[in-house]
């Protein structure tokens, strides 16, 4: 049985950043030198905000994962006022970052991050997990860049029915969940498309200027999608096919795997 980790089992080697509930730092474990981020989240701001049960589930679900696009969740501990994180570290730092430096990503690279998204998906699909809230600011890049899914505070096994009011922005949601249906899987493929034309335009496709929210979700609701012209033909043709309104008319991820504008950037998979 692995021994309680404690903090003294940590050194620090600097602040990476502040997320949603707390500071995440690069740290060192003193006896193997090894290298991790360690998310530090407040208990009072847990409770505050009532989100232990959504902590717990992250913790429960990302623990058991074991996939290259997925951030990996090593172990947890806790003392009097905070709970630790100990997650793998992801060396080239945070995708959305990338995306407003560049602006808007080569068709390679974007087709390159929806193959690896999509193959992540496939893998968490597969163990009937949805993670219900894809977007730029939970894709974190490791040390070849590849991209790796961070953040599983709202991921849950499918079916589900919403039971946490949705804060933040719509942009990313599929209908059903902006509706308060019950929903599946094929939300994420609702969230895949939105990534897909976001990182070939820069923005995402309902987004609307002065951010009503109302505005948003009627955009969503009616699809109603621009794609501008530099877009290729093909890469349209993968957008239109994941953002439908009906969750079972969305392309599956089989299908996105093997689509042509992502088979002429990563090779086909057998
Ligand atoms: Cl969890 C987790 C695992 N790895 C990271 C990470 N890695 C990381 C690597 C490198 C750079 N830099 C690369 C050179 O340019 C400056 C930034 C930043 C973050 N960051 C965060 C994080 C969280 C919140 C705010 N800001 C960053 C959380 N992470």
């Amino acid at each position: 049985m692995p021994r309680e980790w404690t903090l003294d089992d940590f050194e620090l080697a600097k602040p990476l950043g502040k997320g949603m509930f707390g500071q995440v730092y690069l740290m060192r474990e003193r006896q193997s030198g090894y290298i991790v981020a360690l998310k530090v989240i407040l208990k009072s701001e847990l409770l505050k905000y009532k989100m232990e049960h959504q902590l717990r589930r992250e913790i429960d679900i990302q623990s058991n994962l074991k996939h290259k696009n997925i951030l990996r969740l090593d172990t947890f501990f806790h003392d009097k006022t905070r709970i630790y994180l100990v997650l793998e570290y992801a060396p080239q730092g945070e995708l959305y970052k990338k995306l407003k430096q560049m602006n808007q990503f080569p068709e390679w690279q974007a087709s390159k991050y929806i193959y690896e998204l999509a193959s992540a998906l496939a893998y968490l699909h597969r163990k009937h997990i949805i993670h219900r809230d894809i977007k730029p600011e939970n894709l974190l890049l490791g040390i070849h860049g590849e991209l790796k899914i961070s953040d599983f505070g709202w991921s849950v096994h499918a079916p589900s029915s919403r039971r946490t009011t949705i804060c933040g922005t719509l942009d990313y949601l599929a209908p059903e969940m902006v509706e308060g249906k019950d929903h599946s899987s094929p939300v994420d493929l609702w969230s895949l498309g939105v990534l897909c034309y976001e990182f070939l335009v820069g923005t995402p496709p309902f987004e609307v200027l002065d951010e009503d929210v109302q505005k948003t979700y009627d955009k969503i609701a009616k699809v109603d999608l621009f794609i501008p012209k530099h877009v290729s033909e093909e890469a349209k043709d993968l957008i239109r096919k994941l953002l439908r309104y009906l969750p079972d008319q969305r392309l599956a991820l089989e299908r996105v795997l093997l689509h042509p504008w992502i088979t002429r950037y990563n090779g086909r998979t057998t």
